[in-house]
């Protein structure tokens, strides 16, 4: 696919905001030296092994869609220093303090992409991640927007073809018609399976939960969150 065609894909998957207040002149400073080197380069073939992309030989992979504020992959990552991420986001602003934390950090196990996940999910090899995290996904709350939001069937699709089988996909959000939209999505997908053993299951943070900052914003707006988790069959 060529940039081009990429770019207008995007424009049509992508609903959000991608530019917020301009960047402070370290941030841009960080986009424009850092970024380069950690972004996953989309218009070459995707390595058979994403192992190539680090320079370590990672236990697992694991992609994060829409970091936001980026504090739950950086604090996964340092966590977890033996994982190999890819962090996926967007917004400029958000993309920028990321890039200042890995490098605060000295996090070696992060790749990033600045675009629409959709287009990385279709670049990966098949059977590459061990985990997809998406947490606190845009919510589009109104009916006639429900259709924007990314979990779907074409894209629970992509899921499974990029997720090994066995690998875990843990969706959280504090929207409860998004949460009843995730269970029937993946319930009625071929390839996924909830692992809830019982009611308080989904009400419990994943283990080490740092929290991210969406739902620190939605605790203090009184609202629960649901932590979901589904296998790759
Ligand atoms: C509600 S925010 C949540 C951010 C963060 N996960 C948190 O919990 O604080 C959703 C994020 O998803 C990003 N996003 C929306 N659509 C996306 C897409 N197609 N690909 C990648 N990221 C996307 C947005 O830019 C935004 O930062």
């Amino acid at each position: 696919m060529t940039d081009a065609e990429r770019r207008s894909r995007a424009t049509e998957a992508f609903f959000g905001r991608r530019k917020g207040k301009p960047l402070r002149e370290r941030q841009a400073q960080h986009l424009e030296t850092l970024l380069p080197v950690l972004k996953v380069d989309l218009s070459t073939p995707a390595p058979a092994d994403l192992a190539t992309l680090y320079d370590f030989t990672p236990a697992r992979t694991r992609l994060e869609i829409g970091f936001g504020g980026g504090e739950h992959l950086i604090h996964r990552a340092v966590e977890s220093p033996d994982t190999a991420f890819i962090g996926v986001e967007p917004f400029v602003n958000s993309m920028a303090k990321l890039v200042g934390s890995v490098e605060e950090k000295g996090a070696r196990n992060i790749r990033l992409y600045d675009d629409d996940a959709t287009e990385l999910l279709d670049w990966l090899p098949a059977a590459s991640l061990d985990q997809i995290d998406l947490l606190y996904p845009d919510p589009w709350p109104k009916r006639k927007h429900w259709k924007r939001r990314f979990v779907s069937k074409v894209n629970l699709d992509r899921f499974a073809r990029v997720m090994k089988p066995g690998g875990i996909f843990c969706f959280a959000s504090d929207i409860d018609t998004y949460v009843n939209w995730t269970l029937m999505h993946c319930g009625a997908h071929p390839a996924f399976v909830w692992t809830a053993e019982n009611a308080a299951d989904w009400l419990t943070p994943y283990a080490g939960w740092p929290g991210t900052r969406y739902e620190a914003k939605a605790r203090r707006e009184g609202r629960k969150s649901a932590y979901l988790t589904f296998r790759r069959l």
